[in-house]
């Protein structure tokens, strides 16, 4: 019997909150969990480099089926090894299969039972993308862990399109699994839908743990429901995913809802946010955020984040970086990607210490304060 190429190892549970400690293991190495994963669209995590990474402790990155099949095009990719050859990446990769992308990024768009029809978003050409298709370019990008490919529907839903939706995503994951060329070599998880309808998340949950995928995830959040709706679907949707295996709720990376996240079961978080707000100069700190294009800080030589030890807060000042955004110096987009992914990949490590000491309620209600979230 092959040795499954992803496996979950459960450590130990929060006496507190009932949030897990675990371990990934993936044939490019393991990470522990909870765990937040940075995101490389374009095969490259925007400014920074592989070492960047390995010295702010990422132990898996996340690159995407729709983006490289456009450019370079999975071939080449294929071509250069993988992924992990062309990125020189050698720790762990998760691919999305696309389907989110072609619904944020793609107007024109129709979905019917074989596949989705779009416009590649640069230049406009029809395009088709299907589960075997979504397949066969995750299998050319050799990722260790490959998203089955879904549909994600938009907030707020009807019940009947929710209905429609979730059944054809189940059919879809089974197609998936069909067209699975390497089980061996890469995972493939499972992508539970259903919207805010406890109905349809137990009925996309049932279908899919049916088909024994070796990990689940959260789809259909994150796409602009208030904090309490996600909150509530994952209270009832966790519980039904196996405790055997990680569960990952995809594109969530505001501190709070990892925190709220990781309380409620969740192993694995991805989000373009952190870079992102990165790149207009927006930083998360411990007392919560940070614009450093603010004229106030034109004389601060203080770090971003006294509380911080990552290279940026150790050797700049808020008013050398808010020079450097200002001037749209390349540097300081390098100096606050570094600082955002930083806090967040650190924040996980403080919340496994946490699961660990037993008090990720009491770590919680201490964040919050301080960041200044409200504490419902
Ligand atoms: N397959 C699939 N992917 C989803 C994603 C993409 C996850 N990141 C993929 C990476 C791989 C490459 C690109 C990203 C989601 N992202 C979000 N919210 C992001 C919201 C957000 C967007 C921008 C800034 C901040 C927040 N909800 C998501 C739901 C799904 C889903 O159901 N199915
Ligand atoms: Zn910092």
């Amino acid at each position: 019997m092959s040795t499954l190429p992803i496996r979950y190892e459960l450590i130990k549970t929060c006496k507190q909150t009932g949030a897990r400690l675990g371990i990934v293991h993936t044939p490019h190495g393991s990470f522990e969990t909870p765990v937040f994963m940075p995101v490389g669209t374009l095969a490259t995590v925007k400014t920074m480099s592989p070492e960047d990474l390995k010295e702010m402790g990422a132990g898996i990155i996340l690159s995407n089926t729709y983006h490289l099949w456009l450019r370079p095009g999975n071939e080449i990719v294929k071509e250069a090894g993988g992924l992990h050859k062309f990125m020189n990446w050698d720790r762990a990769i998760l691919t999305d299969s696309g389907g989110f992308q072609v619904f944020s990024l793609s107007d024109m768009r129709t979905i019917e039972e074989e596949g989705v029809h779009f416009r590649n978003h640069l230049n406009g050409d029809k395009l088709f993308l299907s589960p075997e298709k979504a397949m066969q370019i995750q299998n050319d990008l050799g990722s260790d862990i490959m998203m089955a490919f879904d549909e994600c529907p938009p907030y707020p839903a009807e019940y009947d399109y929710m209905k429609k939706s979730v059944e054809r995503t189940s059919r879809w994951a089974e197609r998936c699994l069909k067209a699975h060329k390497r089980p061996n070599e890469q995972g493939l998880f499972g992508i539970i839908q259903g919207g805010e309808y406890e109905e349809l998340r137990k009925q996309s949950a049932k279908d899919l743990v049916s088909l024994d995928f070796p990990g689940y995830a959260v789809g259909g959040l994150s796409v602009g429901e208030p904090k309490d709706v996600m909150n509530r679907v994952l209270e009832f949707t966790t519980p039904l995913m196996p405790a055997h295996k990680p569960r990952y709720l995809m594109g969530v990376g505001s501190p709070d809802s990892l925190i709220d996240g990781a309380i409620r079961g969740i192993d694995m978080f991805d989000c373009v946010l952190p870079t992102r707000i990165a790149r207009n100069g927006t930083l998360m700190t411990s007392e919560g955020r940070l614009v450093v294009k603010n004229a106030k800080y034109a004389r601060d030589f203080g770090p971003l984040d006294e509380h911080c030890d990552c290279y940026t807060c150790r050797n700049y000042s808020r008013a050398y970086i808010r020079h450097l955004i200002k001037c749209d110096e390349t540097f300081g987009l390098r100096l606050t990607s570094y600082h955002n992914l930083y806090f967040l990949v650190n924040l996980m490590k403080n919340v496994r210490q946490a699961i660990r000491e037993d008090r990720l309620g009491d770590f919680r209600d201490e964040f919050f304060e301080k960041y200044g979230f409200n504490k419902p």
